[in-house]
Order: structure tokens, then C-alpha cells, then sequence
């Protein structure tokens, strides 16, 4: 028996269903299997059975409760029959983690206009009617009134993004989307908090995920050298997203909503253009500075290709 080793308390999730979308795979699977160690049903969703069956099983083992149903999460009729079933099984739904996503680097000025809203609907729209549906779908099985005689808070919710704070040049279309999904959780977590339903995100830095795996070569050469510029020095692991997506889930979390905990070793805090000076003898990067530059600094004001050419 190889079961997860969580952080958190033991039955902390007990008696909770939770959905886990992209839970065939990679930070979606780790979240799964640390929901069922801390009690829970858990969910799996995601497009490809023979993912979905293989991590239930693995679950089944650790002596947790798992099930799975296939279903693209941009598919509205699919979404909203896959939560009626859902419901009608478990009798509710607790807890939802909008992980599935996922894109493909290109610049901007390559995008065509069916990847942009593949890419767009699979991040953006699938998150929103999976959290539209298990909204609706909660609210007509326990009215208001009796969620409160029960004392039982509505369904959280925890949607996963991007380290997109600075844009995501080479994927535009994901970073779009992932801030959009970032305005979403704040609008939710308004407009559904008096039915007791927190909203949340975590937003990723890079994760040494098996997600990464998707990539082609020179991608995945350019995600080695990522570790470079975080801070901490080195990529995230599933498990850290996990943790921070569980206490989210949990009563630690029960005066939090709309908020968006980044798990990214401080990437988006440090860019990385030059390394850290030991003084701070800054040079401020407009035209004033450039024309008082030493010569043998100018280069170094230049973008690489810009000295290229020189
Ligand atoms: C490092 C940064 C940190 C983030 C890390 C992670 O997220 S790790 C997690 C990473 N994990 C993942 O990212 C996994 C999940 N990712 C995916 O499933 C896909 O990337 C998806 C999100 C586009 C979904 O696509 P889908 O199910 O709709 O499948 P589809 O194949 O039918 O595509 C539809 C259209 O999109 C276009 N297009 C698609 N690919 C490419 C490409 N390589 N090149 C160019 N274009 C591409 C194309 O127009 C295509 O239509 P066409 O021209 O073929 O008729
Ligand atoms: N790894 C990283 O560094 C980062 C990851 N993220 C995000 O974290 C999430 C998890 O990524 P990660 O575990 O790394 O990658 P994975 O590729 O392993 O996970 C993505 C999962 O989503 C599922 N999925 C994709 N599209 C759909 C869809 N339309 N409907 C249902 N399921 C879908 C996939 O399964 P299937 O194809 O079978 O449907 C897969 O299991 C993603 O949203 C990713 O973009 C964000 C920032 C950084």
C-alpha cells in the first residue's frame, strides 16, 4: 500500500464528494488521490477512460473512494448530464477543482482562430459550466433553506489557472483565458457566497508535472532551464499545488473567497532579465539613461536579437 502522505489532518474530507476534472493525469490525479486520503468520494473527470479508470483503481488500492466519468468539459449538454448523474448518485456535490486545461505554444501573431477557442473554451468556458452546473444543480437539490437547517456550507470550489500576472508570452491564448477565469472566481465567489459557496483559484507556477510531458522537444529543452528564473530555484511539484488546493477546500479556508493563492517558487517576482546586482546600481531603461550610458553597457540595453544585427 503506497497511499498518499498528506499534510492535513486525516478525515478532513470525510463523507465530502468531490469532482476533479483532469484527474486522469498529472497535478489532477495528485489532487484526487489527496482528497480521497482525507476521506473523500472523489470524482474523476476527464476525455480519456483508460486515464480515469487507472487512477480510480490506483485509489481503489490506497483504500480510498473513487469513481470517473468521461466528458469534455466544453461540451455544455455533457456537463450539465454528467452533474445530474453525479448528484443523483451522491445525493450533493462538495467540492469542485476546475483543473482540466492545458494549450500549445505559439506566438500570438500564429494563433488561428479555431486553436485560439480551443484553447479559450477548454480553459475558460469548461470551468465556467462546470461551476455553472454544479451551482444550479446544488441549489435545486437542497433549498437555501434547508442548506442552512443542515449547517452545511454549499459546494467549494477551487479553479486552477496560470502564473499569467505578467501576460504568457508564447501562449496567448492561455493566458488570456486563465485571466478570465481569474475574473470569474471573483464574480462567483460575490454573487454565490450568501448560499454559503466559496470560490477560489490556485495559480501555478511551472510544475514538474506530467502535464510537461505533453510538450514537444524544444519545449520541453526551453522547461528545463525553467528553473533558472524562480527564485527558489527549481520547479513546483504536484503534490505543493495539492496542499495549497486542499486547504482552499477546507474550513482553514472557510472566510476566504475570491482570492488566488500562487504557487509558483516567486517566478512572477523576479524576471529574470539580468542577474541580481550585489549594489543597487540600477540603469533605468529610457532614453535619458540610454544616451548617458557607458559605451561598453549599451549592448547589454539591447534585446539579443537587437545585438545580433549589430
Ligand atoms: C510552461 C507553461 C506552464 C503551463 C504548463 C501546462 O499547462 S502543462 C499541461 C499541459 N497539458 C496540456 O496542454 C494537455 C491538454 N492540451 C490539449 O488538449 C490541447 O493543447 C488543447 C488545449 C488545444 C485542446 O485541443 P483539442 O482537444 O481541441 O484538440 P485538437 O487537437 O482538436 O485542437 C484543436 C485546434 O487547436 C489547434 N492546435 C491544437 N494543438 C496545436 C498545436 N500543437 N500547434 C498548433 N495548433 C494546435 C489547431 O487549430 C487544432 O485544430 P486543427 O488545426 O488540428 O484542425
Ligand atoms: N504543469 C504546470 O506547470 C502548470 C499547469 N497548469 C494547469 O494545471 C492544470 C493541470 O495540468 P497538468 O497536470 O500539468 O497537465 P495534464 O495535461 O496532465 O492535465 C490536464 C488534464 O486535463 C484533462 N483535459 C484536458 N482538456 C479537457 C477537456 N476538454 N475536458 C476534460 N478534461 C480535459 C486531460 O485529460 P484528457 O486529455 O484525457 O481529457 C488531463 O488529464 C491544467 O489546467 C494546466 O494547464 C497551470 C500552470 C502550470
Amino acid at each position: 500500500m503506497s497511499c498518499y502522505e498528506s499534510i492535513f489532518r486525516d478525515a478532513l474530507f470525510a463523507g465530502q464528494v468531490g469532482l476533479v476534472t483532469g484527474g486522469g493525469s498529472g497535478i489532477g490525479r495528485c489532487i484526487a488521490h489527496e482528497m480521497a486520503r482525507l476521506g473523500a468520494h472523489v470524482v474523476l473527470v476527464g476525455r480519456t477512460v483508460e486515464k480515469l479508470e487507472r487512477v480510480a483503481a490506483e485509489i481503489a488500492e490506497d483504500g480510498g473512494s473513487a469513481s470517473w466519468w468521461a466528458c469534455d468539459i466544453r461540451d455544455e449538454a455533457g456537463v450539465k448530464a454528467m452533474v445530474a448523474e453525479i448528484v443523483a448518485a451522491h445525493g450533493r456535490v462538495d467540492m469542485l477543482v476546475n483543473n482540466a486545461g492545458g494549450q500549445y505554444p505559439s506566438p500570438l501573431a500564429h494563433l488561428s482562430k479555431k486553436g485560439w477557442e480551443a484553447v479559450v473554451a477548454t480553459n475558460l468556458t469548461g470551468g465556467f459550466l462546470m461551476a455553472r452546473e454544479v451551482f444550479e444543480q446544488s441549489m435545486q437539490t437542497f433549498s437555501r433553506r434547508e442548506h442552512r437547517a443542515q449547517g452545511r456550507p454549499g459546494p467549494a470550489i477551487v479553479n486552477i489557472i496560470a502564473d499569467m500576472w505578467r501576460g504568457m508570452p508564447g501562449m496567448a491564448h492561455s493566458g488570456a483565458a486563465r485571466a478570465g477565469m481569474q475574473n470569474l472566481t471573483m464574480t462567483a465567489a460575490v454573487e454565490w457566497a450568501r448560499f454559503g459557496i466559496r470560490v477560489n483559484a490556485v495559480a501555478p507556477g511551472w510544475i514538474a508535472s506530467a502535464g510537461m510531458e505533453t510538450y514537444d522537444e524544444p519545449m520541453k529543452t526551453t522547461i528545463t532551464h525553467l528553473h533558472k528564473s524562480v527564485p527558489l530555484k527549481r520547479l513546483g511539484t504536484e503534490s505543493e499545488v495539492s496542499a495549497a488546493v486542499c486547504f482552499l477546500l477546507s474550513p482553514a479556508a472557510a472566510f476566504m473567497t475570491g482570492q488566488t493563492l500562487s504557487v509558483d517558487g516567486g517566478a512572477p517576482l523576479y524576471p529574470n532579465q539580468f542577474p541580481i546586482p550585489a549594489h543597487s546600481n540600477s540603469l533605468a531603461f529610457n532614453g535619458f539613461h540610454r544616451a548617458t550610458t557607458p559605451a561598453f553597457l549599451s549592448a547589454h540595453l539591447q534585446s539579443p536579437e537587437d545585438a545580433d544585427q549589430t
